[in-house]
């Protein structure tokens, strides 16, 4: 379970990012985190995992005050939280399986060093993952052969490497396709579901996040305006949080993008 309690960050320019934030996750549960550019969803994710100091308030995962710690301590923390990011992070020249291992070592630095450290049921840990996302048969291959969905299959296993007790995902679909995303999107659901693993997704698209999350927490300059079920989200509730539109014709308009760029040669080069 994840517990924010309090949670502000002002940054040194002056910025208020977020004020007074405070939501529990309990286990198992996918939060879809939408809100307008702006709005504070990558500070939040950021402040969880304290690659961003929160200025105030507290962030506890399981029985762990993750604001106080300091060092070794962080460290060993944040090795209990995956991170999927948009653009994958991943070590382009190393294969699919090097880099499923290195989440093995969480964010500790200089880890190519110990990449011949790994243990046999590390291994076993990555080949299981790597069948579970659809890539067994590309272990051996370099991570920059891959497409952009199967890069995130990688990102996705590497994550779950670490054995985490939390995933934070951000913007895992903003560089793919919508048949990807989705494809991307219902991974997630399921590898949480399966590990019953609380996940926060920041993520812009309002439909991938209604259709693929069990909590919906909108944010608009720095504060939550809106926290329910995703078919709590009316039109009303989206005007709260991104303002005056007329969402109907979005709804449409995200739709026909949608038809328009599933185009077959693009659903077979990412279908794996
Ligand atoms: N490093 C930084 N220094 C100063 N201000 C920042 C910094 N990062 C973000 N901000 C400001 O904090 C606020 C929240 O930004 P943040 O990137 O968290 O929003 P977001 O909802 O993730 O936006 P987007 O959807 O465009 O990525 C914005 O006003 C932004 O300008």
């Amino acid at each position: 379970m994840l517990e924010l309690k309090h949670l502000s960050k002002t940054y040194r320019t002056g910025d208020q990012a977020l004020t007074d934030i405070g939501f529990t996750v309990p286990a198992g549960q996918v939060v879809g985190l939408i809100g307008p550019s702006g709005a504070g969803k990558s500070t939040l994710i950021r402040c969880i995992n304290r690659l961003v100091e929160p200025s105030r308030g507290s962030v506890v995962l399981g029985d762990t005050e993750l604001t106080t710690l300091r060092d070794r301590a962080l460290r060993k923390a944040r090795r209990r939280i995956g991170m999927i990011f948009q653009e994958y992070a991943l070590v382009e020249r190393l294969t699919v399986m090097e880099n499923v291992l290195s989440g093995r070592l969480g964010y500790v630095a200089g880890w190519r060093s110990f990449l011949r450290r790994f243990n046999r049921e590390d291994i076993a840990l990555a080949f299981s993952l790597l069948e579970k996302v659809g890539l067994a048969e590309h272990y051996n291959k370099r991570a920059d052969a891959l497409s952009g969905g199967q890069r995130q299959r990688v990102g996705i296993a590497r994550a779950l490497e670490q054995n985490p007790e939390l995933l934070l995902v951000d913007e895992p679909t903003a560089s793919l396709d919508p048949k990807t995303s989705r494809q991307i999107m219902r991974l997630i659901q399921t590898v949480c579901r399966e590990r019953n693993l609380p996940a926060i997704i920041n993520i812009h698209d309002v439909m991938l996040a209604q259709q693929f999350s069990d909590r919906i927490i909108g944010l608009r300059a720095g504060e939550v305006v809106f926290d329910g079920k995703p078919e709590e989200l009316t039109d009303d509730v989206l005007t709260r949080i991104y303002g005056e539109e007329d969402w109907a014709q979005v709804r449409k308009d995200q739709t026909d993008e949608d038809n328009d760029r599933a185009s077959p040669a693009v659903d077979l080069a990412e279908g794996v």
